[in-house]
Formats: C-alpha cells, structure tokens, sequence
C-alpha cells in the first residue's frame, strides 16, 4: 500500500479539530440558555429576617399610581386635626397640688416647731420665732397676734412637743381664717353668664391663671368664652388664644391698642347670645399711673354691667414679690372692688405667709393659688391643707 502524501494527513488532523470545536460549541450553547435553569436554593434562615416578636409587621401599600404624577415623590402625611385636651380632673389634681405646696412651703413650719420644742422657751426663742414669721411675709401685725397667743396658750396648757405642734397648727390655722367664703363666683342670674374679671400688674401670671380658671371650668363640664382685654401686649391676646383652642373655648379679642373695655363688652355679649355659664375676662394692668389704672379698669367693669353684673373681681398676685405685692393690692382694690386674691408662684416661694399679710390687707380672702407653670397647676386655696403643708 502506497503511503498518502503529507497534505492528507493534515487534512484529516484539521477535520478532527474541526469536529472537536463544534461539539464544545453545541455543548456551552446548551448549558447557557438552552434549557430551563433551576435557581439556586438558598438556605432560608441565611436570607428571611427572623420574625420580630416585639411588634406586628409594618402594612406596607403600594402608593397608588396618579397619571402623570412624579412616582418618585414621598407621600405627604395629612396635618391631624387638633384634638382637645381634657384638663386634669379636681381630684387628681389636689393631691398633686397639696404635695408641692409642702414642698414650698414644709421649711417654715419645721423652723417653727424646731424652735417651740426646745426644753427652754426664753425671750431669745421667741424673738427667733418672731423673726421666722416675718422672714416668711406673714406681717407684722398678724406675727404680734400669733406670738402672742402662742405663748400664751403653751404657758397655760403645757408646752410639750406633740401639743405645741397642735397649739401652732391651730393658731395658724385662725390666722389664715377658715370662715371666708372662698367658693368662686361664675354663675350669673337671670339665665346670664356669670362674668369674672380677672386683673393685676403685668407679669404676675394674670394670663396664665384666666387660661388656667378656664379649664378648670371645662373639667367641671361649664361652658366658657373668654376675653382678651388685654389689648396692651397683642402677645397676651395670643397667648390666651392657645390656651382656650386647647380646650375648645372661643377668645373674643380686638386689634392691639382697642380699648379694653369694649373687647370685654364684645365677649361678655358674646357669651350671653351663647347662653355659656360663664365669661372670663382677662385685662392689662400698667401701673404707671394710678389714675389711669383706675379709668381703665372702672370703664371696663362699668360697660360690662351694661349687660350683665360682674360677679367676682380677681386679683392675681405674685407671691414671691413680697411687699411690691402689697402695695399692687391696695392700689388695685381702690381702682375696682376685688372679690377674691390669686397668689400665683406659690411653688417658688417659701414666704407663703403673705396669705395672711394679703388678706388682712384688703379684707378679701384668697380663693385660689398657682403652684406651677403647668397647665393645670392652679388649686383652691384651702386653710387647713396649707396650714398642713406648712407644718409638714
Ligand atoms: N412657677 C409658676 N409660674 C407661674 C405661675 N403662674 C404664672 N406663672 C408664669 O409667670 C409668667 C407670666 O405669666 P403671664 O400669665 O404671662 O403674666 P401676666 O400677668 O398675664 O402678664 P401680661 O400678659 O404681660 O399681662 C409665665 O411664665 C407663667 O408661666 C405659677 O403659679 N407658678
């Protein structure tokens, strides 16, 4: 057999590789698309989160599709309508009250009975008495009276601890007199409102405390309109704006510089027309010039009574002003006839003396004290739980 010639061996080398290269071809071919994939099945506690127990899963919506709308932009959470607040109720809010007028008030009543139950009363102990009383503004008249009758009482029955404590509790409790009517006046006869008019000097809560009367009125289910006599500071109006929306009580006020007495006017037409229980009427007080203070305040109470019988005067007090308050008080009772005293910032006086010093003064009891800045930090003054919060 002849031998074939050196090309046809390269011939058939080359068919094989050719045949070769398309079989792989086929193959990869196969493997990439050709047939159905099966995914990888991944080990599920490696990719789902485990299930959280401390809260249900998050409801998750598809934003719902707007025809020519930006997809991309993030949904706008509506404003929620305001929700009224429901003032504290009376009850809760005494006890908390009672226990920060012992906090303020707790330093004068220990000083007192650390200093009648030495084993010896001599003249130094009751001058240091004495001078405790009137550190803590009781005055000096009413100080002279329960020294007094103080020693007095302990030399004739005995000055033991336990019965000295009960001699001082019942001697402050005279001094701080039990008997006025404290009770506030906010009903009207004749089927009108009853219609506070609340006044004193710029600063001492007088806002505050209308807004504050207001929702104890809400509590006790009355219904309230109050208005912004105030038209000296426009932020006073404001300020009793918010405290009425959050309660739902309406606020008749004017424009800054309006005479204050025909906003008051408006307001207590107002609540007649609305039949409410009661008007509340909160009014400026600059002192600069007495004269002026009781125009202001005369024409006020006079135009009101146009429609209706103002039925309680109040004047607000600071008590941490000491003898400025004194003087505000008397200037204050000759401009309008002042019904009852509200001794604001009680909590941050430990002189909670000057109920007395304030009553005697003007002959009027105190009705109400503020013992915070809290909303609902305004309390009945009650002789026998402060004569208990000052002895501890
Ligand atoms: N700690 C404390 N602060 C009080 C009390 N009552 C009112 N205040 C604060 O005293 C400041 C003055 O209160 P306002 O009600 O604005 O005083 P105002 O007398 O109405 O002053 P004008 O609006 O300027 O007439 C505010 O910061 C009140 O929060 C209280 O009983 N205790």
């Amino acid at each position: 057999m002849d031998a074939l010639p050196g090309w046809t061996y390269v011939l058939i080398a080359l068919s094989i590789l050719a045949v070769i290269v398309v079989a792989v071809a086929i193959s990869v071919s196969l493997r990439a698309g050709g047939g159905k994939s099966v995914p990888p099945s991944a080990p599920t506690d490696a990719v789902t989160p485990p299930p959280r127990t401390d809260q249900e899963a998050p409801e998750v919506t598809a934003p719902t599709e707007v025809p020519g709308q930006e997809a991309a932009a993030p949904p706008v959470p509506e404003e929620a309508a305001p929700t009224l607040e429901r003032p504290e109720g009376t009850a809760s809010r005494l006890v908390r009250l009672r226990q920060r007028l012992s906090r303020s008030q707790g330093a004068l009543g220990k000083g007192l009975l650390a200093l009648l139950s030495r084993d010896k009363l001599d003249e130094d102990t009751w001058e240091s008495i004495e001078d405790t009383l009137l550190t803590a503004d009781i005055g000096v008249a009413p100080t002279t009276e329960l020294v007094d009758n103080l020693r007095t009482r302990l030399r004739v029955e005995g000055g033991e601890a336990g019965h000295a404590r009960q001699v001082l509790s019942e001697e402050l409790l005279a001094l701080v007199n039990p008997d006025l009517d404290r009770r506030l006046q906010v009903t009207g006869e004749d089927g009108k409102p009853g219609v506070v008019l609340v006044v004193g000097v710029n600063g001492v809560g007088k806002t505050t405390t209308v807004g504050k009367i207001g929702r104890i009125l809400v509590a006790e289910d009355r219904s309230v309109v109050m208005g912004a006599a105030d038209t000296f500071r426009a932020a006073a109006a404001e300020q009793l704006g918010t405290w009425g929306e959050r309660v739902g009580v309406d606020v008749v006020r004017g424009p800054e510089g309006t005479d204050p007495a025909s906003v008051a006017f408006e307001a207590v037409k107002e609540g007649i027309a609305r039949g409410v229980d009661t008007v509340l009427v909160d009014t400026a007080g600059r002192l600069q010039n007495k004269a002026g203070l009781m125009d202001e305040l005369g024409k006020v109470k006079r135009v009101i009574e146009k429609l209706a019988p103002v039925t309680e005067v109040l004047l607000v007090l600071d008590a941490t002003t000491g003898q400025n308050g004194m003087i505000q008080a008397r200037v204050f009772a000759e401009a309008v006839n002042v019904t009852g005293i509200v001794l604001t910032k009680l909590d941050g006086s430990a002189k909670g003396g000057i109920v007395v010093a304030v009553q005697r003064e003007l002959g009027v009891p105190v009705k109400l004290v503020g013992l915070g800045e809290g909303p609902d930090d305004l309390a009945p003054f009650d002789p026998q739980a402060f004569v208990d919060a000052l002895l501890g």
